[in-house]
């Protein structure tokens, strides 16, 4: 039997994030979070590019960008989108986990889906550095670990 390695070094690793700037009290502390976690596992400062969208909806566009690019082998997609009076939450969270999805399947490198889909704003920040962890850093431990893996197939 062979048992592909899990791996999280991601020294000489390139990864772009896409934030989301709607709810950015929470999406700036999963941006802290997964950067922290990115040079934790020994990714350069400089090998990690942030691109800031409005909203939630505008990451797949940008995530495909950047995947597009070659210039990355993950991207990390951070977003905070929260329930208000309307169905809009359900729209946005639907189209936004199905687009990056469809990036991450059709795509050439792996990508994180770290847009938090909550209740309330307390939640969400529970989720990005708090009592819940930081979803944020969660994907910085996917990321490195789907790149390390995909080299050896
Ligand atoms: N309500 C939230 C949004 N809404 C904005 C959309 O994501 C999008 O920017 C707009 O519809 C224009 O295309 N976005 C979030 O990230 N979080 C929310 O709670
Ligand atoms: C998730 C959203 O789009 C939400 O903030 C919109 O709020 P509302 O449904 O009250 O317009």
């Amino acid at each position: 039997m062979t048992e592909l390695e899990n791996s999280r070094n991601g020294a000489g690793l390139s990864i772009g994030i896409a934030v989301a700037q709607f709810n950015e009290i929470v999406t700036a502390r999963l941006q802290e979070g997964a950067v922290a976690q990115l040079r934790k596992y020994s990714v350069a400062n400089d090998a990690i590019t942030v691109a800031h969208v409005p909203g939630a909806m505008e990451l797949p566009r940008i995530v495909k960008q950047l995947a597009d690019s070659g210039h990355f082998d993950g991207i990390i997609a951070l977003g905070a989108v929260i329930r208000g009076e309307t169905s809009h939450y359900d729209y946005v969270c639907a189209e936004t986990a199905s687009g990056l999805a469809e990036v991450s399947l059709h795509g050439s490198v792996p990508v994180m889906f770290g847009v938090l889909t909550t209740d309330t704003l307390d939640q969400a920040i529970s989720r990005a550095g708090g009592k819940g962890g930081n979803k944020g850093a969660d994907c910085a431990d996917g990321v490195i670990e789907m790149i390390n893996l995909e080299k050896q197939i």
